[in-house]
């Protein structure tokens, strides 16, 4: 029977091939394993009335903010702020970004950006949901409040992301820039077990995801990367097929482990796309990379990005190298 090696323990091994490390990170993250399994335990509720549909308010995106939203952007926050590691934290949920203002938050290392609850469509839908994490040294002075400038670093710099799938089992997937880990929730033990060591993503795959009820306003290389999809040709197995969960998380997971692309383009309404750059694309970015496959806006690495905004968003194209490849060679020659 193979030993069991759970999240603590591979984060602490990890953290032995650096002999530079402090262990600010491994803390870091054991306060995102902590906060992981409280919203879990919530999310398995979704459906009971406490737990389930809207809080009645907007936020910064102007999207109705759901209860589950709310619950798990203040334990994430809870939990980051109550390490010692970190010294701030942006949030899809937060309009500003939050300064954990103590002396001991003022004086730590990294700032964390976060999606707490992503495809808030689909929670009280029973259909997958998840968490997306951001993690950067921060670039002003340690023993001062948090910047904005700390937060609106390229996501070239990030020094670890990862995301939580709440799904038919519960898969925390992280990387440090060493390798994509995945560990798989054992509830009965109440520990992440290591599932996926080193996950690679294939080259090319055979799924594309798209929400096509948005095809008329999709830019022309976009159409066209559609119709490339759907032809037959045995040589390249095609016809592709098409999966669309509606949470990024869940569609890039099943990209990921299958091999396939995820496309988020711009279309009229929303000319920079839908999702955020800061804790949606980035961190997604970051862990394809590392699993040997490609993101970009359509024209440029997602990760050499400079962020002006927050919140601000962009197409988004990620997942097998060669899928990627070729819906940016259609866009660069068609729009
Ligand atoms: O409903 P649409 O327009 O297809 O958008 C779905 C996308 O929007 C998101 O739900 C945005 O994320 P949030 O739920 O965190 O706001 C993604 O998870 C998903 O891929
Ligand atoms: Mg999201
Ligand atoms: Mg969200």
């Amino acid at each position: 029977m193979q030993k069991m090696i759970t999240l603590g323990e591979f984060i602490v091994q990890k953290q032995a091939d650096f002999p530079e490390a402090t262990g600010d990170l491994t803390g870091l993250l054991s306060a995102i394993r902590l906060a992981a399994k409280v919203v879990n335990r919530e999310v398995n509720k979704a459906g009971l009335a406490d737990i389930t549909g809207a809080v009645g308010e907007q936020n910064i995106q102007g999207e109705e903010q759901q209860k589950l939203d709310v619950y798990a952007n203040e334990k994430f926050k809870a939990a980051l702020e109550a390490r010692g590691e970190v010294c701030g934290m942006a949030s899809e949920e937060e309009e500003d970004y939050v300064v954990f203002d103590s002396e001991v938050n003022n004086n730590a290392k990294y700032v964390v950006l976060t999606d707490p609850l992503d495809g808030s469509s689909n929670i009280d839908v029973n259909v997958s949901i998840g968490t997306i994490f951001s993690i950067y040294k921060r670039v002003s002075p340690r023993g001062t409040p948090v910047t904005l400038e700390d937060f609106l670093q390229p996501g070239n710099q990030q020094v670890a992301a990862g995301y939580i799938i709440y799904g038919s089992s519960t898969v925390l997937v992280y990387s440090t820039g060493h390798g994509v880990h995945g560990f798989t929730y054992d509830p009965s033990l109440g520990v992440f077990a290591l599932s996926h060591e080193n996950i690679c993503t294939p080259e090319d795959g055979l799924i594309y995801s798209i929400n096509e009820g948005n095809y008329i306003k999709f830019p022309d290389g976009v159409k066209m990367y559609i119709k490339y999809c759907q032809a037959e040709d045995e040589a390249t197995h095609r016809p592709f097929t098409a999966r669309y969960i509606g949470s990024l998380v869940a569609d890039f997971h099943r990209n990921l482990m299958k091999g396939g692309i995820y496309l988020y383009p711009s279309t009229m309404k929303n000319p920079n796309g839908k999702l955020r750059l800061l804790y949606e694309c980035n961190p997604i970015a970051y862990l394809v990379e590392q699993a040997g496959g490609r993101a970009s806006d359509g024209y440029q690495r997602i990760l050499d990005i400079k962020p002006t905004e927050l919140h601000q968003r962009t197409p988004f194209f990620v997942g097998s190298t060669n899928m990627v490849k070729t819906v940016e060679d259609l866009i660069k020659e068609f729009g």
